[in-house]
């Protein structure tokens, strides 16, 4: 899109209906698994296998370097790139865009560690990709809308095809079942880390930095309580400097590392429960 400037803003978040490309082939691959596999049922048994928190016991700066190892098939904005680079990316633009907020510089880095699961064997259509709620109707604006369910049995479901299906209206965000995915994975192995010290603010945008169709396209407001719409804020200056940072530069990580174990030694120390 050409901005008033004259310039050209970077288009990020095409989702091709008819994919030509390797990279959009594989990304609409991946959203149709999503939405067909992602029931209910299947997201209740994550939170049984996940959140029981005895996959590994690693302190943070190394579990993210395990993300050298995992490439996010949804994601058509990055082919080949590490999750990692990624990670020190949106970091980095924290850190330029709110120099006196350190711990959003750390919640910039960490953000996307839940797709750590990845590594650790579960399928990618369960770790990384955008979020719904499950239980109630599926937004207009889900990537590869409503065809892309077909074969889900939650179809077939009465009470989750309705418009506010297992929840009542205003519950707030925090009771919906979404779908399983980093973002619920990594809200939650902080909260269950007794010495972290990020403020509930940034947890909040961690949790749902990945539910576009409410925070983009404004969709599920009939969920939204009060607190979610003062939490808003929160969500946007993430999603800024994730979204935007995909075409900068790769850091030099090595240079930066210390800086980032100094935001943890104070906001997330010790070994933590994966
Ligand atoms: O493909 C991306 C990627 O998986 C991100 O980590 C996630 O937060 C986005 O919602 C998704 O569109
Ligand atoms: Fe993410
Ligand atoms: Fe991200």
């Amino acid at each position: 899109m050409k901005l008033p400037s004259g310039e050209y803003e970077p288009i990020f978040r095409i989702y091709e209906d008819d994919p030509k490309t390797p990279l959009q082939i594989r990304v609409k691959q991946h959203y149709y698994n999503q939405h067909k596999f992602q029931t209910l049922d299947f997201v209740k048994n994550m939170h049984k296998k996940w959140l029981s928190f005895n996959h590994a016991k690693l302190p943070l700066l190394e579990c993210l370097d395990l993300l050298s190892q995992l490439v996010d098939e949804s994601d058509p904005d990055v082919e080949k790139d590490a999750n990692i680079i990624h990670a020190y990316q949106t970091a980095e633009r924290m850190r330029e865009a709110y120099p006196d907020r350190p711990w959003l510089h750390l919640t910039g880095l960490i953000h996307d560690l839940g797709k750590v699961m990845s590594v650790w064997g579960e399928v990618q259509y369960a770790v990384t990709g955008d979020t719904y709620p499950l239980g109630c109707k599926p937004a207009e604006s889900i990537v590869y809308g409503i065809q892309s369910f077909e074969g889900n049995p939650d179809l077939n479901d009465t009470v989750y095809q309705t418009k506010f299906g297992i929840y009542k209206k205003n519950c707030g965000l925090e009771k919906l079942v979404m779908t399983w995915s980093h973002d619920e994975y990594m809200y939650q192995v902080l909260k269950n880390h007794s010495t972290c010290k990020i403020p509930e603010e940034a947890l909040y945008a961690i949790r749902f930095h990945s539910f576009y169709p409410y925070h983009s396209s404004r969709e599920y407001l009939y969920f939204e309580s009060e607190y979610d719409k003062n939490m808003l804020k929160n969500i946007f200056e993430l999603n800024a400097c994730d979204l935007y940072s995909k075409a900068d530069e790769r850091p030099d990580l090595q240079t930066i590392r210390p800086y980032y174990q100094s935001l943890v030694d104070e906001y997330v120390p010790g070994v933590i429960n994966w």
